[in-house]
């Protein structure tokens, strides 16, 4: 990875707040934006650009005119896709996002053959399923995001209860990134404290709960979903990949065998490094978690299913 090159494909909220994380971290040499939509990358990339003017390191930031210009890059990040409507199903919603899905995977395997993908766009577990079936490509390329921001999530209630310990609490959560997700309260620590010294048990459920319904707390306020927790998280995980650093984050990855599942995607504790996925730790669960994940794998399994159902992946 010496060219440092991200390319960013939808430069929504979450697209261009990666970005904009990015370009003030300062990590990469070069970002490039493409969307859909007519202007909306030229204009963001000019106004991130303008704003790296303060960052650290610069950082080329330039918006493509066409998927061919998101060509080279080390690491993918997709955010493309399109909300649910009132009037759409999650089939409907489903068949949409993996069709998005299906054309931008083809462009990154034409443009950025060697690239790690992080995807992002939802369902994201099993929008991560389509782009293993799509490229085919080694499993270790292909990640989801969604670990690492449930993973703040769950940081942010934590710091709210005790009033102490910010930037110190290691929280992990798995399963899916949807209402069956798993937050560990047995695996979180504060500094070096298991959580369970600080917090009674009634505390952590609060806690769990109001980490299940984070993204939907904020969607009740601000009328759509957060960006800057994902643009953060997203730029988190492209820093470990380019800088190699091998940190722990919990995030999607296509099981096979690991916790008794294959050819199925879901979020679990992996390394993350230039490679991307460096290897997927397994975690002793116990039998209450193992029904839970299980629950949530087969939550992922039934969209799956209604893409092989509609004929998708054919
Ligand atoms: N994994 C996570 O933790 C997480 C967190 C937040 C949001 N998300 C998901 O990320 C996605 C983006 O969210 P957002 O808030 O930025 O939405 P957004 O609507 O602001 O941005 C999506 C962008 O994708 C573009 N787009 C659509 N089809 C495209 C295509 N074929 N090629 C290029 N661009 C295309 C749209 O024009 C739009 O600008 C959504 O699917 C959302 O649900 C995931």
């Amino acid at each position: 990875m010496h060219r440092r090159k991200v390319g960013i494909i939808g430069a929504g909220a979450v697209g261009a707040t990666a970005a904009y994380s990015l370009s003030m971290m300062g990590t990469c040499s070069e970002i490039v934006l493409f969307d859909i939509a007519e202007g909306v990358a030229k204009g963001k990339a000019i106004d991130i650009a303008q704003s790296s003017h303060y960052a650290p390191n610069s950082t080329i930031i330039t918006a493509a005119e066409s998927p061919a210009d998101v060509n080279e890059c080390d690491i993918v990040v997709i955010t493309a896709g399109v909300p649910r409507k009132g009037d759409m199903t999650r089939e409907d919603l489903l068949m949409i996002n993996a069709k998005i899905m299906k054309s931008v995977v083809e462009d990154v395997m034409k443009y950025s053959p060697d690239a790690v993908i992080i995807c992002v766009s939802n369902p994201l577990d099993v929008m991560t399923y389509v782009i293993h079936k799509m490229t085919g490509w080694e499993s270790n390329r292909i990640i989801g995001m969604a670990g690492a921001l449930d993973g703040a999530r769950m940081a942010y209630q934590i710091y709210n209860k005790l009033g102490y310990g910010a930037g110190q609490i290691g929280t992990l959560v798995i399963g899916d990134h949807g209402q069956n997700m798993i937050p560990l309260p047995q695996k979180v620590q504060v500094g070096d404290v298991p959580v369970s010294e600080l917090l009674s048990r009634e505390e952590m459920e609060e806690i769990i709960e109001r980490t299940r319904t984070g993204g939907a707390e904020i969607v009740k306020h601000l009328g759509t979903s957060g960006y800057y927790a994902p643009g953060r998280a997203i730029a988190h995980m492209v820093e470990a990949l380019l800088n190699d650093s091998k940190i722990v984050v919990s995030s999607s990855v296509l099981l096979q065998g690991e916790y008794g599942y294959s050819d199925v995607t879901a979020g679990v504790p992996v390394v993350l490094g230039k490679n991307g996925v460096e290897k997927i730790i397994e975690i002793e669960l116990d039998e209450e978690t193992k029904a839970k994940f299980n629950v949530s794998v087969e939550s992922i399994r039934s969209g799956i299913e209604i893409l092989k159902t509609n004929h998708f992946f054919e």
